[in-house]
């Protein structure tokens, strides 16, 4: 299907949004969305509608109208008409649910934040522009209350933005014009916050019945919209939008070892993930010295991500493992890099290793290798994940791959080293991997949007 602006069935319009357009309102911004053109206000006053009095709880009314000029045909004024007419009415209902549902009445306290929206231009869209700039606004005059303490916490919960869907056609597309939208046989809106939660959904087949199907297609494309706008509003706001959904991390992860191999194997198992992964040379770090003297591996994990977290204002993760063997009371341990001396290299702790475990028989020589990730976030919060794999102690150095002690290490399930092994069969097995399998997992949980 042809689009006007060149635009793919899943793409929103160009959006502007401006803020501090008028200059009495509390909040107030001019948001664009290709031709439309709303501008949204928000006001605070001291009281609150006569059902809320002297309950502490707060309250947040819209109100909705087009000038005369926004439509192709001049549009009479309501005020000359003398009444608001069943649209707009229902359409300012939405925009008021849709930023209530976002803040918490309760801690705004007792007073009405209004929120004006006047569409000075048409052309499809309106409601959702009002709820997306109207958000913008109130949010706005919420923070102002906030930084000047006349509420103690800052009662916005989520961001919220509202987008259209519809099919044109017989095609799903997003964010619909007002040509699109008068020849639409479907004609979605939703409104939706940062989680990716909806708020309202709503729908009509008013020129034909839908399959879930296409349901689900147009659901898709509301989010996709919503997202990429909740980003703008961000943009436009950015100090709220610290404030209400964490500091904004970044999509760069630097992996803080000084170990290639390791780096290579953190690499290859993270390479579907969507972040860029940097090294430290990336950064001009190669060569840091990061002191390990952790008491545990997760804490010298965390140790090194945090030391590069602090220079560089990234996303850091670090990796701090080793070897433990039963017959040796756990050793080598955290202590498996400088095994033989502060400065051993991989082969002189083997020998080292080998010569402590000579007398011991086969079915003792049970051992583990142990991986642990930490993760330091650029505002300092910080998480572990620990993977570990079980094997055998060989009596002699097998194979050429890996690195430090692969090649004595016979893992279970295998009759193998991890000198032996295919590396892509260590990167789905190996303690590293189990590790980065529940960092990913918390990673998703903490830091993904
Ligand atoms: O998959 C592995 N295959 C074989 N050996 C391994 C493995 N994983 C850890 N190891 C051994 C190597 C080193 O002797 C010690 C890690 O010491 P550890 O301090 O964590 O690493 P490192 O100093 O080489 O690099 P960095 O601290 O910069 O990440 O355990
Ligand atoms: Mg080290």
């Amino acid at each position: 299907m042809e689009r006007s602006l060149n635009r793919a069935n899943d793409e929103i319009r160009p959006v502007k949004i401006t803020t501090g357009y008028t200059k009495y309102a509390d909040g107030s911004v001019l948001i664009e969305m290709g031709e439309t053109k709303v501008i949204c206000t928000a006001t605070i006053e001291e009281k609150v509608p006569p059902f809320l009095r002297n309950t502490g709880t707060g309250w947040i009314n819209a109100e909705y109208s087009m000038i005369p000029s926004a439509t192709q045909q001049r549009k009479v004024r309501d005020s000359v008409k003398g009444k608001i007419d069943g649209r707009s009415q229902e359409i300012q209902r939405l925009i008021g649910r849709a930023i209530r549902s976002v803040v918490d009445l309760d801690k705004l306290g007792e007073r009405t934040i209004w929120v004006d929206c006047d569409v000075i231009q048409a052309d499809g869209g309106t409601r959702t522009a009002s709820i997306t700039g109207g958000f913008v606004a109130a949010a706005q005059a919420i923070y102002k209350l906030y930084e000047n303490r006349e509420i103690k916490h800052l009662p916005i919960r989520n961001f919220v933005s509202a987008i259209s869907a519809g099919i044109v056609d017989g095609t799903p597309i997003l964010d619909l014009c007002y040509e699109e939208d008068s020849s639409a046989q479907v004609d979605m809106n939703f409104v939706m916050t940062d989680r990716g939660e909806f708020v309202e959904v709503q729908g009509t087949g008013e020129e034909s019945p839908f399959t879930k199907s296409e349901l689900v297609k147009l659901l898709e494309l509301g989010e996709k919209g919503n997202k990429e706008l909740i980003k703008i509003q961000r943009a436009a706001i950015p100090e709220i939008g610290d404030a209400v959904m964490g500091m904004d991390y970044g999509k760069d992860i630097i992996i803080a070892t000084g170990n290639k191999h390791k780096l290579q194997e953190i690499g290859d198992i993270l390479k579907d993930f969507d972040y860029n992964i940097y090294s430290l040379k990336d950064v001009n770090l190669d060569g840091i010295e990061i002191i390990e003297d952790g008491k545990t591996f997760e804490h010298n994990a965390l140790i090194k991500a945090r030391t590069i977290a602090k220079l560089t204002g990234k996303i850091c993760i670090a990796d701090d493992s080793g070897l433990v063997v039963d017959a040796i009371g756990g050793k080598p341990g955290i202590y498996s890099a400088r095994y033989a001396g502060e400065n051993a290299t991989d082969e002189e702790n083997r020998i080292k290793l080998f010569d402590a475990m000579k007398d011991i028989p086969m079915e003792e020589r049970t051992a583990r290798f142990v991986s642990a990730i930490g993760v330091v976030l650029p505002d300092g919060k910080e998480f572990t994940a620990r993977g570990t794999v079980e094997g055998k102690i060989a009596f002699e150095e097998k194979g050429e791959n890996g690195f430090g002690y692969d090649n004595m290490f016979i893992v279970d399930g295998y009759d193998m080293t991890f000198g032996e092994i295919d590396p892509e069969i260590k990167n789905r097995i190996s303690h590293r991997a189990n590790a980065l399998k529940k960092m990913r997992e918390e990673f998703i949980k903490r830091v993904v949007r």
